[in-house]
């Protein structure tokens, strides 16, 4: 069976093309810097070279018939035909408290992925366009969903909770889901797999950091805190959301600057982050480099950056009462060896030795970058969330069950009525 996996993200949209009788990858690729004036399109089909195209891509449901128009293409292409895709598997950002595991894709799914649009308003409508457009291009090929938040739902109360009226969460789910799940699960059972440790006995703080980023603490194989929240706005700083904010400047900008509900979200999922502060780019590559070449406000934008990092790392160790791995993950960090770096350096107090000699080298390896001797080990492990969404949508077309526990949010405690 081949498996075509989706992953659209907010400014990318990855593929893989499985074979799960040997779970080998036919094809993968990317689409880059959508809804930007020149998008690329890379297309790596195994065994052959990569295929580079740069063209204007300004939405999903272009990007995806490129795709599949590269995936039966007669020179760079690995199908004959476009019905030996026999099932797509899509990454969903948000499943809110309905979905705590993957399912297979039908009317009901697709209403409910659409009533959570509001919570999710860079991602869900793009995974929707996505799967939108499968219909279209491969009528009757069963497709999956595999939630962001799924993951995290074995969040205890405490942490998912906000300290508002509690009607606002039993009227209207408002809480903490926390988001990149397939992401942090992956990257945590690998690091303890790379440690050669029981899952099941390890502190770990997991860092995706990507055009959208999140730290989480997973204890004992279970994501006890995260750092989004509602949306995929809240915690770090990213590349155009501004992370965390006092809630009370929302009200205070809507009146003093005259602006609607859509212009401040807008402005703060769009218009913030690294693009705002840097003044040059949402792309850490070009703030890195211009940082270097010594543009002083791009060099505050970073550190503006990994500090948020680190307060978050230093949060999570307190919620677990220490660390033993600390992951770097997803573009950001897999790639940037000055952003590992930056985050380290002050976190010594936990008795972490950061290794700059291992973090310079191993591109691309899952890899240790602390010394021997830290008592912190830090790794950075390229996330895969292609792979886990290939083998949950595996499951479920053929009959089974998907990986992972579907769990039931732990009961808000109550007064009775
Ligand atoms: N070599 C690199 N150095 C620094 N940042 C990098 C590098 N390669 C990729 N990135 C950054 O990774 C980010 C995109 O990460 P990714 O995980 O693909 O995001 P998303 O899935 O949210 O679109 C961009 O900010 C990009 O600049
Ligand atoms: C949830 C989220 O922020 O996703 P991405 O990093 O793909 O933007
Ligand atoms: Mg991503």
């Amino acid at each position: 069976m081949n498996i075509l996996v989706i992953n659209a993200g907010s400014s990318s949209l990855k593929y893989q093309l499985y074979d799960m009788r040997d779970e080998s990858v036919l094809a993968k690729g990317k689409v880059e810097r959508i809804g930007m004036d020149s998008a690329i399109l890379s297309h790596e089909p195994s065994g052959k070279n990569e295929v580079r195209e740069v063209s204007e891509i300004l939405e999903h449901t272009t990007a995806i018939r490129k795709v599949l128009g590269m995936l039966i293409h007669p020179e760079h292409g690995v199908l004959e035909r476009i019905e030996d895709v026999h099932a797509v598997g899509h990454r969903v950002v948000h499943g809110g408290e309905a979905f705590s595991s993957s399912v297979i894709v039908n009317e009901e799914v697709k209403s409910q992925i659409k009533r959570l649009f509001d919570l999710a308003p860079l991602h869900n409508p793009a995974h929707m366009l996505g799967i939108q457009a499968v219909e279209q291009n491969l009528p009757n090929v069963p497709q999956a969903v595999v939630f962001d938040t799924a993951f995290h739902q074995t969040m205890p109360a405490h942490a998912f909770l906000y300290a508002i009226p509690m009607v606002l969460y039993r009227r209207h789910k408002i809480r903490r889901y926390g988001f990149h799940g397939t992401s942090h699960a992956y990257v945590s059972e690998r690091a303890a797999q790379f440690l050669g440790k029981p899952y099941e006995e390890l502190k770990i703080v997991t860092c995706h950091i990507g055009n959208g980023a999140s730290c989480a603490a997973v204890m004992n194989g279970k994501s006890i805190d995260t750092s989004m929240g509602m949306t995929p706005l809240e915690g770090l700083m990213m590349g155009t959301r501004s992370g965390d904010i006092d809630p009370a400047v929302v009200p205070f900008i809507m009146a003093k600057e005259d602006l609607t509900v859509n212009e401040v979200s807008s402005m703060l999922n769009k218009h913030s982050g690294l693009l705002a502060i840097s003044g040059i780019s949402s792309d850490m590559r070009e703030v890195t480099e211009a940082m270097q070449s010594g543009d002083k406000i791009a060099g505050f934008a970073f550190d503006m950056f990994t500090y948020r990092i680190r307060k978050y790392i230093g949060a999570y160790a307190a919620a677990m009462n220490g660390i033993d791995a600390l992951v770097f993950t997803a573009g950001i960090g897999e790639n940037s060896e000055a952003v590992r770096k930056a985050v380290c350096s002050g976190l010594t107090f936990l008795g972490l030795e950061f290794d700059d000699e291992r973090n310079r080298t191993g591109r691309g390896q899952e890899r240790l970058i602390s010394t021997d001797a830290s008592k912190v080990a830090v790794l950075v492990i390229p996330t895969n969330e292609e792979w886990m969404i290939a083998r949950d949508t595996y499951a479920l077309v053929s009959g089974g069950e998907p990986h992972g526990i579907a769990v039931t949010p732990e009961q808000v405690p109550s007064r009775g009525s």
